[in-house]
């Protein structure tokens, strides 16, 4: 089991930290998520190797890659028609705004690419991990 950590624009605000999503992998393969108590501070940092072997299994496991050549993950999710599609970038749009951080996508018709890397560390930080938890939560909604 891993953990990651997850913050609204609110938890940063009230605490300057970041509250905590555990993530675990369930039997059709989707993230489980439950609430813990870990608080770090909220600057991004490249993730590290033990970092990495901690967090990123859980993703893969649900058809998150890294990416060749670039420090990001990147994800191809299909739905079945363009509403839901939308619909999907809309409730993920939303909360990127709220924890300022934005994915990187591209749309057409009922496909969705995502790529998710962190600009301040040029590179993956846990901000991409809690984004990605995130939008695997909405994507389970919405097929
Ligand atoms: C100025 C602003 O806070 C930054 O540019 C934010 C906005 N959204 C972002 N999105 C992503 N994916 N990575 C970032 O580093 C990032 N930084």
């Amino acid at each position: 089991q891993s953990s990651v950590a997850w913050a609204s624009q609110a938890d940063r605000k009230e605490g300057g930290s970041w509250r905590t999503l555990g993530l675990t992998a369930g039997t059709r393969g989707c993230l489980g998520a439950s609430w813990s108590t870990h608080w770090e501070a909220g600057k991004a940092h490249r993730l590290s190797a033990e970092e990495r072997d901690q967090l990123l299994p859980n993703l893969r496991a649900v058809g998150w890659n890294e990416l060749e050549g670039r420090d990001a993950i990147f994800k191809q999710f299909h739905f079945k028609d363009f509403n839901r599609a939308f619909g999907f970038m809309t409730r993920v749009a939303l909360q990127a705004e709220k924890l300022d951080h934005h994915p990187e996508w591209f749309n057409v018709y009922n496909k969705v690419h995502i790529t998710l890397s962190t600009h301040e560390c040029a590179g993956l930080s846990e901000r991409d991990i809690n984004l990605a938890s995130f939008i695997e939560q909405v994507a389970v909604s919405m097929t």
